[in-house]
């Protein structure tokens, strides 16, 4: 007999549509966007309730939709994990790497994370590595820029994120249109089937040739980083790097090495950090260009705030076709162009949902501050892709892009004059976006840092039109949220520059 979860000795609200035996199974077997859609009608008819989810053969679960009970679940790490529910289905491709591991082994990767992620690498990366690579986009797209040449921007973001920490983090050379990257691209779809298959380890014997296939490139490509790194250390001498960006180039896969003695599982930590620093990033970019390319006077706006950077001297020393010093534009002197990625990635989340499962050990129970309770092995769901358009916590223009919410009017430095600053104003069960607790992203402020440089420098250079302007963009399947066929664009230099 499966347990039923309840609220004060009452079983929890089923979502409509639910069936006798199947439950919410079919729900799951729909094609992916059209699961969100599903969770955001929950959301919109049950507000902040937790609901009751049914799909034969998983554990009992609840979708959730309460910030506070997202707080407590962050708060409290030792009660809820990843669980077998969730490892089950990523252990081939992600092994014990950070998102998958728990105690000392996880310890480890978070300090070689944190190691890596220092303010002074995120200086590196703003003042020297970024200018660099997006000065590289920005010459292709100046080649292509005739307004007839189709350009997928998902691609040139990519490309960028991907050199970044291909040489940030591993001291490699890495591009977007490597098998490598078509591999992992397809695994990680296949992957996120199988949240949606309950019977994917049958199906998965007829159709699952390719996915293995990928899966195995995957890793033996995590197997390549951690050779070159252990060749890399064996003849590099740091007192002859000259520049900054060689200085610490390599230095996450290097401080994994110093930490973890078992090579597969440094090479899992690796795959993993690559995974969540390289294709998060470039898909907020290519929804936050979605979003501008469908509301262009937030376009205007940015290139507003960006007039007053044109007054500073260029440095000389900078070897690249970019108008504007990048090194000046940061998340605290744009606050604009920060809300406008904010705005997007409130709307379109890079991890659009989160799985975990009830600690409590068998014949316990764990219950959440609204009062339902938990049995061992509940599994608890939340769709941020829902969660951030509930009207409840974002208002009645939850579903617009709406930039400003992020803002507020401050008192300027000493001159009296108001000024713009940024302001979150939410907590993180309102804005779970970079996750919470102790388990909280990592890259955060390096995602803030790309995205204000590579947006506000894009904005500023070129006019983009849309290829197809009426179609409705969505995601494939992924683990995380692609953008499914890119977005194809034409090109021009703004008269501007
Ligand atoms: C817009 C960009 C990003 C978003 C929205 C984002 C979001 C998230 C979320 C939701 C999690 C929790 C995942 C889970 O455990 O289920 C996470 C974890 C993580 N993120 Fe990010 N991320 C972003 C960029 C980055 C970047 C640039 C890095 C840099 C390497 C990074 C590194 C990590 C790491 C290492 C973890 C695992 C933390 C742990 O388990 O202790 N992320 N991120």
């Amino acid at each position: 007999q499966r347990p039923v979860i309840t609220r004060n000795g009452r079983p929890l609200r089923k979502p409509p549509g639910t069936l006798l035996l199947i439950g919410n199974g079919f729900k799951f077997l729909q094609p992916r966007w059209q699961l969100f859609s599903w969770f955001n009608k929950c959301q919109q008819q049950f507000g902040y309730e937790t609901v009751a989810l049914t799909v034969p053969t998983l554990p009992p679960g609840v979708l959730v939709h309460d910030p506070k009970v997202l707080n407590f679940i962050f708060k409290n790490e030792g009660l809820f994990a990843k669980g077998a529910f969730v490892k089950k289905r990523t252990w081939d491709l992600f092994g014990d790497g950070i998102i998958n591991a728990d105690g000392d082994l996880w310890k480890l990767q978070r300090k070689a994370g944190a190691a890596f992620l220092t303010p002074a690498n995120l200086r590196v990366l703003t003042d020297v590595a970024l200018p660099q690579y997006l000065g590289e986009a920005v010459s292709e797209l100046t080649a292509k820029a005739d307004g007839k040449t189709i350009v997928d921007l998902q691609h040139i973001f990519h490309e960028i994120t991907s050199k970044i920490m291909g040489k940030m983090a591993y001291n490699m050379e890495m591009h977007a249109d490597e098998d490598f990257t078509k591999s992992f691209d397809f695994a990680s779809g296949g992957i996120a089937e199988r949240f949606q298959n309950p019977f994917w380890q049958l199906t998965e014997r007829f159709t699952g040739s390719k996915l293995r296939k990928s899966i195995a490139t995957v890793k033996d490509y995590g197997q390549h980083i951690v050779s070159r790194a252990v060749t890399d250390r064996s003849f590099s001498n740091p007192d002859l790097k000259s520049s900054k960006l060689d200085q610490i180039s390599g230095s996450l896969i290097q401080s994994l090495l110093n930490s973890i003695p078992d090579h597969a599982t440094v090479a899992n930590a690796a795959l993993t950090y690559l995974s969540a620093g390289r294709d998060t990033t470039a898909q907020a970019l290519t929804w936050a260009f979605y979003l501008l390319l469908r509301h262009p006077t937030y376009l205007t706006k940015i290139r507003e705030e960006l007039t007053h950077f044109l007054a500073q001297d260029l440095p000389s020393d900078l070897e690249n076709p970019l108008p504007i010093n990048p090194t000046l534009l940061t998340p605290s002197s744009a606050p604009y162009t920060l809300a406008v990625f904010y705005e997007t990635i409130r709307l379109y989340p890079p991890i659009p949902f989160e799985i975990r499962q009830c600690k409590a050990p068998p014949g316990t129970t764990t219950t959440l501050p609204d009062g339902t309770v938990l049995p061992h092995g509940a599994v608890l769901v939340w769709c941020l892709f829902a969660l951030q358009r509930s009207k409840l916590t974002w208002g009645e223009d939850a579903d617009r892009f709406r930039p400003e919410r992020f803002l507020v009017e401050v008192d300027g430095p000493g001159d009296g004059r108001k000024r713009i600053s940024f302001q979150l104003g939410k907590t993180t069960g309102e804005f779970p976006v970079f996750y919470g607790g102790s388990r909280t992203c990592l890259g955060r402020r390096m995602a803030e840092a790309v995205a204000v440089q590579v947006i506000a420098v894009l904005a500023w250079l070129f006019e983009f039109e849309e290829v197809d302007k009426s179609r409705e963009r969505i995601s494939g399947s992924s683990l995380t949220l692609p953008m499914e066929g890119g977005l194809p664009v034409r090109v021009k230099r703004c008269g501007k520059s």
